[in-house]
């Protein structure tokens, strides 16, 4: 970035220096823009996040056209961002919502765990984890505005925000359809959705692989609130209005609270869950599966 425009930059901006590198990921003239409009806005290249309308809200845009398709490069942005957002004393909530046309995420990227070697498999798992981890203990308000497709992977994601509202679209279809590639949602996918839908709902939803429509996706709790596509980020920010009213330090302890539990079994065993998904994920058998799949989704276009 230029010395002169450096000095054209409100003082705020300077007294944070990662403000300045966002700008340089961003490019000069997206940056200046943000802060010409009197807003910082940031991102990198998968993940662009900017403040929302309300105080102390940013909106969180995953952009990894076509689909949002959990790249390990996509979930270090979001680990990285989401931990700008909570090192920034300014903000208390995060909307995380897609910036891809009508999906919200196609969930982890399919090429990740197709013909790799073992220490890619493991690393890729290791940032699969860190996201959840991170995400799912946040100390900021996760609201998700899912507002397309959200199968598996993307599923997990907005099953770590504290509510989610789903664009009212009968082809945004929602739920971890692991099963249906011939692989196992790993322990903590089914924690997180049996904390979310209970017990007897993810028998029946983790085994059949069910991808839900929005009114079903309601009536199981896999979702807080369906509403018009066209409300949705509006819906969001009301909601955000709502769960910022209460006090941070109780609302963060009792998340804490209630979340710490499922976290520690993973935290207690990473290295074997990694170690679990490396051996697993390599079986030919599971690979050949992977593969038929991925090439049946790109076929389905022909
Ligand atoms: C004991 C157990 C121990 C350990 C467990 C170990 C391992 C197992 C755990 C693994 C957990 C896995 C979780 C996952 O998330 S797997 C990913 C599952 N995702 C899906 O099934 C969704 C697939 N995609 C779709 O259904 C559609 O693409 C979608 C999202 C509805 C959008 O539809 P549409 O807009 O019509 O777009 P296209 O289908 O035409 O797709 C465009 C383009 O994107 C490619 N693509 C789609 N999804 C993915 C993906 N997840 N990864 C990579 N690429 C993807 C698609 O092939 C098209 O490509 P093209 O080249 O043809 O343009």
């Amino acid at each position: 970035m230029a010395l002169t425009a450096v000095l054209r930059l409100p003082a705020r901006a300077l007294l944070r220096p990662w403000a300045l590198l966002r700008g340089v990921a961003l490019g000069r003239t997206e940056a200046a823009a943000g802060i010409r409009n009197g807003a910082r806005r940031f991102g990198s290249q998968h993940v662009l996040v900017e403040p929302a309308a309300a105080a102390g809200v940013a909106v969180m845009k995953l952009r990894n056209p076509p689909v949002n398709s959990l790249s390990l490069e996509l979930l270090t942005e979001l680990v990285i961002s989401l931990e700008k957002l909570e090192n920034d004393k300014v903000f208390r909530g995060v909307i995380l919502t897609s910036d891809c046309p009508s999906v919200f995420s196609s969930g982890l990227d399919l090429r990740e765990l197709c013909g790799r070697n073992p220490a890619r498999y493991a690393e890729f798992w290791k940032a699969v984890q860190e996201m959840w981890l991170r995400f799912y203990l946040s100390n900021l308000v996760l609201v998700a505005a899912i507002n397309g497709a959200c199968p598996a992977g993307g599923c997990l994601l907005s099953l770590t925000c504290d509510y989610r509202v789903l664009a009212d679209n009968p082809k945004y279809l929602m739920g971890l359809n692991e099963t249906l590639l011939g692989i196992v949602a790993p322990f903590w996918f089914k924690d997180s959705i049996m904390n979310t839908i209970g017990h007897r709902a993810t028998e029946q939803a983790l085994q059949l692989g069910s991808l839900l429509p929005p009114a079903e996706a309601l009536q199981v709790g896999m979702v807080d609130q369906v509403v018009p596509e066209d409300q949705l980020l509006s819906t969001a920010l009301s909601v955000m209005a709502k769960w910022l009213a209460v006090p941070d330090h109780a609302r963060q302890l009792t998340k804490s609270m209630i979340r710490q539990a499922t976290a520690d079994r993973l935290l207690k065993q990473r290295d074997a869950d990694i170690q679990n998904f490396v051996s697993f994920i390599s079986k030919d058998a599971i690979q050949k599966s992977l593969q038929t799949y991925l090439e049946k989704l790109k076929q389905k276009k022909g």
